[in-house]
C-alpha cells in the first residue's frame, strides 16, 4: 500500500464528536460486592456487602444516572468531567499530569493502590485532577519504591477518591454517549436533583484551564531521567538550549530533553515570544496541557509570533496550538484517547508505535492549510496524531513520547527534535 504522507485522513470530524448528552430522569446504581466469604446472606444470594464500610459517596452524572461508592481520600463535594483511562498500571503518574485538571479519571484497571506512591513518580509540583474513580481500593500497599498509601496521599492533597463503583458500566456510558460532567460528593445533605443539576450547569468547554497549572515565572530544569530507567543512551552529544513553555509540563518531557542533551528553561505560559527570543533559543517546546485548546487564544498568539524564528516541538496541547497557529481548528472527541495502549501509525517512520495517551480534544486535519502534513494517525479511529510543516521546521504529537506511564515506542522523536535543531543551527 502506497502511503500518503500529506493529509491522509478522510476530511470528516463526524465520528468523532461529542453528541449532545442524553437528559435522562435520576436512576440510582449501587454495586454489591461480591465476596468470596461465606456468610449466611451472602451463601443464599452469592453477594455480600462489605462490613467496614458502607457507601458513603455518590457520583452523579449528567445523564441522570446516580453512582454510590465509597469514598477514600478527600471528602467534599467536586464537579469534573468523567474520562476512562485504560492504562494498567502508572496511577502515580496520571494522578500528577497536570492535563486531566477538570476531570475524574476512572481507571479502567479494577485493582488500584497495590503500590502506593513513591517520590519518583510525580509528574508534576501536585495533582491538578478532580477526582479518582475505582472499582477496587487494593487493601493492602507493597512495593519496594513505596513511600505512602495512596488514600493517604490524595488525602494530603485534598483530592476526593471514590472505589466500590462500576467503572465498567460507567466506561460503557461514556463510550456511548461521551464524555460526561458529574459531581462526586461525601455530603449526605445534597440531593440527587441538586447535584444533578449542578453538573449540568458546568461544562469544561471553552474555559481556560492552562492559567491554573502553569509556573508563574521561569526557572531552569536540570533533572535528567535516572540511568537506572533510561534504555536510551546514545546521542547525547550537542547542547541545546530548549525554552519549554509550561501549559501544565509533564516533568518526564523535561528529564527526556535533558538526557538528550538539552539546557532547558521553562517559561510560563503567558511568556512573551519576544523574550523566549530574547533567550536566543535552539528550539521551543510547547507542552501537554488540560481543556479546551480553544479556549486560549494568547497561547496561540505566542505560538504564531515564534513560528519560522526557531525549531519548535508541540506535544498534546501543544500540538493543538499549533495546529490552530498554523490555521487550523481543533475539536472535542467524544470520549479522548487515555491510556497507554493506543496504535499510532507513523508514516515517517513507516511503523506502528504504541503509545501513551491523555486528549479529549483533536486537531481536524481538513481545516489545515496545503503544506501542513499529518505525519502520525492514531489507528483506533483514524484521527490525527502528529503534524509536521517542514517549511517553517514545526513538529508536533497529539500523543506523549515521553511515557509515563506508557509505552517508549516514541521516544526517538526526541531525537528528531535535536536533528531539526542542528540542521537550523548549522545553517544559521
Ligand atoms: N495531554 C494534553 O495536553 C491534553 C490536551 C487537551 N487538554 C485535550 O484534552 O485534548
Amino acid at each position: 500500500m502506497e502511503l500518503a504522507i500529506k493529509n491522509p485522513i478522510a476530511p470528516t470530524t463526524q465520528n468523532f464528536l461529542k453528541p449532545k448528552p442524553k437528559v435522562k430522569s435520576l436512576r440510582v446504581f449501587s454495586l454489591k460486592c461480591v465476596s468470596s466469604l461465606s456468610s449466611s446472606d451472602g451463601a443464599a444470594t452469592g453477594v455480600v456487602e462489605r462490613p467496614w464500610k458502607t457507601s458513603d459517596a455518590r457520583l452523579v452524572l449528567e445523564d441522570g444516572s446516580v453512582w454510590r461508592a465509597k469514598s477514600f481520600g478527600a471528602r467534599g463535594t467536586q464537579v469534573g468531567e468523567v474520562v476512562f483511562n485504560t492504562s494498567l498500571t502508572g496511577y502515580q503518574e496520571i494522578l500528577t499530569d497536570p492535563s486531566y485538571a477538570g476531570q475524574f479519571v476512572l481507571m479502567t484497571n479494577p485493582h488500584i493502590g497495590n503500590t502506593g506512591v513513591n517520590f519518583d513518580d510525580e509528574e508534576s509540583r501536585q495533582c491538578f485532577l478532580a477526582g479518582l474513580v475505582i472499582r477496587s481500593l487494593s487493601i493492602s500497599t507493597s512495593n519496594w519504591r513505596c513511600t505512602k498509601e495512596l488514600g493517604d496521599y490524595l488525602l494530603e492533597r485534598n483530592i476526593m477518591g471514590i472505589y466500590d463503583v462500576d467503572t465498567r458500566a460507567i466506561t460503557r456510558r461514556l463510550r456511548q454517549d461521551g464524555s460526561l460532567v458529574g459531581v462526586l460528593t461525601t455530603e449526605e445533605s445534597k440531593t440527587d436533583e441538586e447535584l444533578l443539576k449542578m453538573s449540568r450547569s458546568w461544562d469544561i468547554e471553552g474555559i481556560d484551564l492552562i492559567s491554573g497549572v502553569s509556573c508563574t515565572a521561569p526557572y531552569e530544569w536540570v533533572g535528567k531521567t535516572d540511568l537506572e530507567w533510561d534504555f536510551n543512551r546514545e546521542g547525547r552529544g550537542e547542547i541545546y538550549h530548549v525554552v519549554a513553555y509550561d501549559f501544565g509540563i509533564k516533568h518526564n518531557i523535561l528529564r527526556r530533553l535533558a538526557s538528550y542533551g538539552c539546557k532547558i528553561t521553562v517559561v510560563p505560559s503567558k511568556w512573551p515570544a519576544s523574550e523566549t527570543l530574547k533567550m536566543k533559543p535552539d528550539g521551543v517546546l510547547f507542552s501537554n496541557g488540560p481543556g479546551d485548546p480553544s479556549a486560549v487564544p494568547y497561547a496561540v498568539e505566542t505560538v504564531k509570533e515564534l513560528l519560522g524564528k526557531v525549531p519548535v516541538f508541540g506535544i498534546c496541547m501543544g500540538h493543538q496550538l499549533l495546529g490552530q497557529a498554523l490555521g487550523g481548528k481543533t475539536f472535542k472527541m467524544k470520549f479522548g484517547h487515555h491510556g497507554g495502549n493506543h496504535p499510532v501509525r507513523n508514516l515517517l517512520a513507516n511503523r506502528v508505535e504504541i503509545s501513551a495517551q491523555n486528549h479529549n480534544y483533536a486537531v481536524d486535519p481538513a481545516s489545515l492549510p496545503e503544506g501542513v502534513e499529518v505525519t502520525h494517525i492514531n489507528l483506533n479511529d483514524g484521527s490525527c496524531a502528529g503534524l509536521a510543516f517542514p517549511a517553517l521546521n514545526v513538529m508536533s504529537l497529539q500523543y506523549h513520547p515521553e511515557a509515563s506511564p506508557g509505552p517508549h515506542d516514541s521516544d526517538s522523536v526526541f531525537g528528531e527534535f535535536m536533528e531539526l535543531m542542528k540542521k537550523v543551527k548549522q545553517k544559521a
